[in-house]
């Protein structure tokens, strides 16, 4: 198995990385746009979403539904002019920030406290309404002004990490000692990760998926994805299209196809691409093992119809052909037998090529499954250094046996040992299991991946990555230091 950092990973980028290491992620804002020239403004706002913030407008109305909320602006004047502070409303921690944080983060690389860079507001300003019930948007004041929380309080980010931590624990104690250790693990990692629009991220990360992988049209696939991925991060769910308009970078076409979604349920784009038999086609040439989306275009565009078809063509690739050949089995489920012998066979191999070093069958296998779509193979050395250049060896080998017909990239890497635990966390999987655990270690102050877990410099919890792993020589250890029982393999199915 290829290190996920390494250029020959096959592993496909997954939409919520940038979720997970965005520096800003997490972090809800208003940029008042009084008092600072617009092209600075327009890069601070490039830069704070890139690394995972979510801009809302002054207009966002969202009375009692975020807990924190950041105010941006140039110095006092520029807020007082930016909100009505008539009109205030209701949200726990709202903190009056000067643009200089954001400008300062980014040159430390962490997410600074905001108490050096706070703004003073005066509580006679502010607290003019003591009614925090949402308001109606019909019947709601219409201009761009912003409501703000009657109780201001503004909470050093120490004090709301151990506020979190102390309701985490609460949680975690409340899990009924009858419940498996099975419902413990998944009540702790699901009451942590925000779950709350995926109902209209959903079809909009299918349309991308279609977009990129079928219609070779890059450009819009990464438009509906970064929208989805905003949709995500967002920790309140979206009741109205009205409230999208408020979120910067979600344009008319796309607050539309999300009205849609929300009256309806569905997306018809998506069901007219999905029947559309144009996609059909290019979607089944895009499924053989070498040919990319827009090779399949190009087959499309050729004439072609079918894989009967595209066989004869002479754009082909040898490994194109490999995979044409052996299409239809490489689609197919392997039975847990076949793997296992797989495995077999490549262990003795490779004791003979390297004595002692150890191999593990990850994946859906370790999980216990009946079938699995492919064979993971996890490989170290406990000696620390005999991993280095030995997967070149074993495909070289088994190439000669014919266990392997054709191997496309040079694979040179093999994880060290001390990388080992988390690589094996990591590639038994399932998919969903890493996405919340990588979401509770940061939210712990960490960033786990397959290469260790890491903790996070400064004092918050999406500051830069040290480039140091806490050690952990188990999977065992990784759980314990993440604060989570041991959960089987068999119980990673989710
Ligand atoms: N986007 C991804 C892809 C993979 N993985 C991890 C978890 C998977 O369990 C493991 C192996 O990937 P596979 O695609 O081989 O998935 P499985 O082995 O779990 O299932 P399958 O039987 O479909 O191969 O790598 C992940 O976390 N995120």
């Amino acid at each position: 198995m290829i290190p996920q950092g390494s250029k020959n990973s096959r592993r496909k980028p997954d939409s919520t990385d940038k979720l997970t290491d965005g520096l800003f992620s997490g972090v809800l804002a208003i940029f008042i746009e009084t008092g600072v020239s617009r092209k600075r403004l327009q890069v601070w706002q490039r830069r704070f979403e890139d690394l995972g913030g979510t801009i809302l407008t002054a207009a966002a109305n969202l009375l009692g539904r975020v807990d924190q909320i950041i105010i941006l602006a140039a110095h006092e004047a520029a807020l007082s002019k930016g909100i009505n502070f008539d009109r205030l409303g209701s949200c726990p921690n709202l903190n009056f920030v000067q643009f200089r944080w954001v400008e300062e983060c980014l040159k430390d690389g962490t997410l600074l406290s905001y108490e050096p860079f706070l703004l003073s507001a005066s509580q006679d300003e502010h607290i003019l309404s003591t009614d925090d019930s949402r308001l109606d948007a019909q019947s709601g004041p219409q201009s761009d002004q912003l409501y703000v929380t009657p109780a201001l309080a503004i909470v050093p980010d120490g004090d709301l990490r151990a506020c979190s931590e102390v309701v985490n624990e609460k949680r975690y104690d409340e899990v009924s000692e009858e419940c498996t250790i099975d419902t413990k693990f998944k009540a702790i990692c699901e009451d942590d990760m925000p779950d709350y629009n995926k109902h209209i991220s959903r079809p909009l990360l299918e349309l991308s998926e279609i977009y990129s992988d079928v219609l070779a049209d890059e450009w819009r696939s990464l438009t509906y994805r970064k929208v989805a991925n905003k949709l995500d991060r967002l920790p309140y769910q979206i009741l109205s299209a009205d409230e999208v308009k408020n979120i910067q970078g979600i344009g008319k076409s796309m607050v539309d196809k999300i009205k849609e979604i929300l009256c309806t349920g569905q997306l018809q784009k998506l069901f007219n691409l999905k029947a559309s038999s144009q996609v059909q086609i290019m979607q089944q040439f895009a499924s053989v093992w070498g040919i990319g989306p827009k090779h399949a275009l190009k087959l499309y565009q050729a004439g072609h119809r079918s894989l009967q078809d595209i066989s004869e063509d002479q754009t082909l690739s040898p490994m194109a052909r490999v995979g044409l050949k052996y299409h239809y089995d490489i689609a197919l489920r392997i039975p847990q037998s076949e793997v296992s012998e797989a495995g077999s066979f490549v262990r003795h191999v490779l004791e003979d090529l390297c004595p002692g070093a150890s191999i593990i069958v990850g994946g859906s296998y370790r999980r216990g499954n009946a079938t699995c779509g492919d064979i993971d193979l996890l490989i170290t050395h406990p000696d620390g250094h005999s991993h280095k250049g030995l997967l070149g060896r074993l495909v070289t080998k088994l190439e000669e046996a014919q266990f392997l017909i054709t191997c496309p990239n040079p694979f040179t890497e093999i994880y060290p040992k001390q990388a080992y635990a988390f690589a094996l966390v990591y590639f038994t999987g399932n998919d969903v299991l890493n996405r919340r655990i990588r979401y509770l270690a940061k939210k712990k102050g960490y960033k786990l991946s397959d290469q260790g877990l890491f903790l996070r410099v400064g004092d918050n919890k999406t500051g830069m990555a040290s480039e140091v792993s806490i050690p952990c020589e188990t999977e065992e250890e990784v759980f314990q230091k993440l604060g989570l029982p041991y959960p089987e393999p068999h119980e990673r199915n989710w």
